[in-house]
């Protein structure tokens, strides 16, 4: 049975799913690094919300680890080319929290626009400062957007209805789109100059760090009024001090910090900046949604296979998933095949689907059958970080699906080009379920691939295969199938035997020896 750690708050709906769905959880929240690696050895599955930083070495530490799933959206405290290159599947909950989020910002904006904070404060402290605290309407007034995504375009829709006029800037969104949100798209340096509130809802990037520097903060229209619940970094907190301080910044609201938790900070106690410690998700319906989102996907992919949101994999459905499996085990087994009969360097691979395998989701066929070929090489190699190796490595991956249905009524070929020409297996699927090899470099031939195998190449003459039985026999060798193929009678043979044991140097040695041989090769799957 898999076994999943919860290791942030969660709502207890997640661990009532993963229980239902027959997955094994424990919850063990608020753990140091530390102590977390000394755990994480024992699980397939870690869910977590923001406070967990899945770090290289947290991976290093969990040679079982199979998937994250972020309840939430933002995943910058996984280390996502980590978990790729250890083919661990990092998965989030886009849009369980994104109403929600969009309302703290709106909420932040109504604090900074009415000081609301400050108000409750001296009122509570029996001040009665009716005249100190002078707001501003948000009607009619300018809203920034920066980043026009899921909660942008969530925002910007509260906005309006606010009767705010609001700009975006957002490389990504189209002039369509912009038209459908009833927004403005603009550059970033028209939007700093026109806004009176300017929020932020871009995930945290190489691109969007810093995006409100103080070389920009400073482009800003005096009075303006900032509002970030989307992460930490977007903006220089000591410029922001600043503008603060200086009075250029009406106001600023700050959910996320470049270091959370931020206990201490040099922006608290500053006038018109208010704060909150990332509470941007924090509702009882947006909890409920990630909590079940996260578990639902989570459970589906250790039980079925079913891949949803995932940042670092083709996307497969539960319905789709035992649809696919044996299309996967057997592009897994084509991949080995090309892998362990070529060598030298590759420099491209085709994957070619005819019949039924073409009406198919091909990615997760091609995931497959890299991680088969590069599995020859490393055995940490599966479906999740085999695109990211091909792609390190420079080879070149095609993906070709012909509407035509040959000999088969399913048939994937897998070609790769070596420095000695292109070299291509295919294989079928038998009863829908079965993968067999039905081509092997152009030569017909109908094997399983299966356990510990002899290839050899030989010509094909009298007496070749009695000669082969007693040099196996003599070595102890037990043959479990035998496969045979010639391209014709005389030429050139191939020869496919699973054997019970893997085969010795020493007995390759021997096979070599036999008159006709050309090539003999163990191989296993
Ligand atoms: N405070 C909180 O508790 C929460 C914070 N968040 C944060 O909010 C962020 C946004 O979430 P969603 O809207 O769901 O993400 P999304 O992916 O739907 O939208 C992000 C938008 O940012 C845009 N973008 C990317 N690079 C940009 C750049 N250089 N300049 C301007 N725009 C750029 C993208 O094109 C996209 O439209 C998340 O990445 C997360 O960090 C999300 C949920 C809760
Ligand atoms: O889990 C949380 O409370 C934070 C949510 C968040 O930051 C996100 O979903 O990106």
């Amino acid at each position: 049975m898999p076994k999943v750690l919860i290791s942030d708050k969660m709502d207890p709906k997640a661990a009532q799913i993963f229980r239902e769905r027959g997955v094994e959880v424990d919850e063990i929240t608020g753990k140091t690094p530390e102590e977390l690696k000394a755990i994480i050895g024992d699980y397939d599955g870690l869910a977590i919300r923001s406070s967990t930083k899945v770090t290289q070495e947290i991976l290093d530490a969990a040679p079982n680890l199979k998937v994250v799933g972020r309840a939430g959206i933002g995943v910058d405290n996984v280390d996502i080319p980590a978990a790729s290159a250890r083919g661990v599947v990092v998965m989030n909950t886009p849009f369980g929290n994104s109403i929600t989020t969009a309302e703290h910002a709106i909420a932040l904006m109504f604090a900074l626009a009415r000081q609301l904070p400050e108000a409750d404060a001296s009122t509570q402290a029996g001040k009665w400062e009716k005249n100190r605290f002078m707001g501003v309407e948000l009607t009619g007034k300018t809203l920034g957007l920066i980043g026009a995504g899921n909660i942008g375009s969530i925002v910007a829709d509260r906005a309006l209805g606010l009767r705010m006029k609001v700009v975006a800037f957002d490389p990504f969104l189209t002039p369509e789109r912009a038209i459908e949100m009833g927004v403005e798209k603009v550059s970033l340096d028209d939007l700093l100059l026109r806004a009176d509130f300017i929020t932020l809802h871009t995930p945290l990037t190489d691109q969007t760090r810093n995006i409100l520097s103080a070389e920009n903060l400073a482009k800003t229209r005096r009075g303006v009024r900032i509002i970030n619940c989307a992460r930490g970094g977007l903006i220089d907190e000591a410029a922001l001090k600043q503008g603060l301080e200086s009075g250029h910044i009406a106001g600023a609201a700050l959910d996320v910090f470049a270091v959370e938790p931020a206990k201490e900070h040099p922006l608290f106690g500053t006038p018109n900046f208010v704060s909150t410690p990332h509470l941007g998700a924090s509702t009882t319906e947006a909890q409920v949604n990630v909590a079940i989102q996260v578990a639902e996907q989570m459970a589906d992919f250790l039980v079925s296979g079913g891949v949803t949101n995932a940042l670092n994999m083709p996307s497969l459905s539960a319905e789709e998933a035992p649809r696919l499996k044996p299309y996967m085990a057997l592009a897994e087994k084509l991949g080995s095949l090309v892998g362990q009969l070529s060598h030298g360097e590759l420099k491209n691979i085709a994957i070619e689907s005819e019949g039924a395998a073409a009406e198919l989701n091909q990615k997760p066929i091609v995931g497959a059958v890299l991680a088969g070929l590069m599995r020859v090489h490393s055995d940490t190699v599966n479906m999740v970080n085999a695109p990211f190796l091909a792609k390190e490595r420079g080879l070149d991956v095609r993906e070709v699906r012909h509407d035509r249905e040959g000999d088969y009524h399913t048939l994937v070929r897998v070609t790769v080009g070596t420095a000695q020409g292109d070299r291509s297996v295919a294989g079928t699927l038998f009863g829908n379920s079965a993968p067999r090899l039905v081509e092997l470099f152009g030569i017909k031939v109908e094997a399983d691939l299966a356990g510990n195998m002899l290839y050899i190449v030989n010509e094909d003459a009298p007496g070749f295969i009695g000669r082969l039985g007693t040099t196996l026999g003599e070595a102890g060798v037990n043959i479990g199938t035998f496969h045979l193929g010639r391209r014709e009678a005389g030429g050139e043979a191939i020869l496919l035997l699973s054997v019970d044991e893997k085969v010795s140097e020493e007995l390759l040695a021997k096979v070599r020896a036999l008159p006709g041989v050309k090539t003999a090769m163990a191989l296993s799957f």
